[in-house]
């Protein structure tokens, strides 16, 4: 840092260049909001991790609302091993029973929501960490799992415990911290309506909050670069019917068919984009938002040109 509290520039021409080359972007995205989900390898690499924050704090400044849903899973794993609470998961879910609830509920809304919170604020912005039970963000019912038996064919519900899914999203709470240049961190914790709380997944949160405010941009943080072809190449762009095919003719598969299902989703229920980014990359959310390329795999709505 200089005295004056600036980074030391290599090439102060090259910076001012760059600056100028974002002011249409800047203009694009003006009043728009954000959504973000922040997970996976971006989250573990402090360097990273501090590179996210103040991007955030960026946007913020430009006046764009961000709001940012964090994961947590691997914290999840390393405090119940610690307890010795076992857990195991179906289809990506964590089977989550009653002893697993309350540790859960503590590591992602009391640890990891303030340590994400906290990033933004060190970059100098004004985050507020939230769960999907604050101030009514989102109520959820249990998710029902149906499962085929190869054997019989006939079809099986399988408990997975606390694990819900949102059910409705009332986005006043984030309206009313965005207004007040306020950017909210969410937590995936939600209540149940007779008050029990309930494990989400956080890539559905954030689908369900994108489409529930109209995000402009769901961008999904992961750890590969998008949505590969059978080459493993990567697919810039996919339209809803095309995304829908990659899953029907396997060329989407494993933890890509739920991150694929989520942007599907938003872009249904409101949300204009969804962009699946590569979470690895230094300042990924600026990149795919201020450069024409962008850096991930974009699924827009049918019919939709921006
Ligand atoms: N077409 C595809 N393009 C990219 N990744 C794919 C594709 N099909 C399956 N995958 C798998 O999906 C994984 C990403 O999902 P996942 O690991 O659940 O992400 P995260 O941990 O960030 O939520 C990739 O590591 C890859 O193994
Ligand atoms: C029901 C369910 O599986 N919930 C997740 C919630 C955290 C999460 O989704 O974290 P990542 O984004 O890091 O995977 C869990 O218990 O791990």
């Amino acid at each position: 840092m200089t005295d004056d509290g600036l980074l030391p520039v290599a090439d102060p021409m090259q910076q001012a260049a760059t600056l100028a080359d974002a002011l249409p972007y800047l203009r694009r995205y003006a009043g728009d909001t954000i959504v973000v989900k922040y997970g996976g390898h971006a989250m573990g690499n402090a360097e990273l991790a501090k590179g996210f924050g103040s991007d955030i704090g960026l946007l913020k400044l430009v006046g764009i609302n961000p709001i940012v849903v964090h994961g947590g899973g691997p914290q999840i794993n390393k405090m119940l091993e610690r307890l010795q609470v076992r857990s195991h998961f179906v289809d990506g879910l964590r089977v989550t029973d009653e002893s697993a609830i309350d540790i859960i509920e503590m590591v992602l809304c009391g640890s990891v929501n303030k340590q994400v919170a906290g990033l933004i604020n060190r970059a100098g912005a004004l985050a507020v960490g939230i769960s999907g039970k604050d101030g009514g963000l989102i109520k959820a019912r249990k998710l029902v799992r149906k499962v085929k038996d190869p054997a019989s064919g006939t079809e099986q519900i399988l408990d997975l415990g606390f694990v819900g899914e949102p059910d409705r999203v009332d986005p006043q709470v984030l309206y009313a911290l965005s207004g007040s240049g306020l950017i909210p961190v969410i937590a995936p914790i939600a209540a149940g309506y007779a008050g029990e709380t309930y494990n989400v997944n956080a890539d559905t949160i954030a689908g369900a909050v994108a489409g529930a405010v109209h995000a402009t941009r769901l961008l999904m943080l992961t750890d590969v670069p998008g949505v590969l072809d059978r080459n493993g190449k990567l697919i810039p762009e996919l339209t809803a019917a095309e995304a829908r095919k990659g899953i029907e003719s396997g060329m989407i598969s494993e933890g890509m068919i739920p991150k694929v299902e989520t942007c599907l989703k938003a872009v249904r229920e409101g949300a204009k984009a969804a962009v699946i980014v590569d979470g690895r990359v230094p300042h990924a959310c600026l990149l795919e938002l201020f450069t024409e390329a962008g850096s991930g795999t974009m699924i827009r709505r049918d019919g939709s040109i921006d």
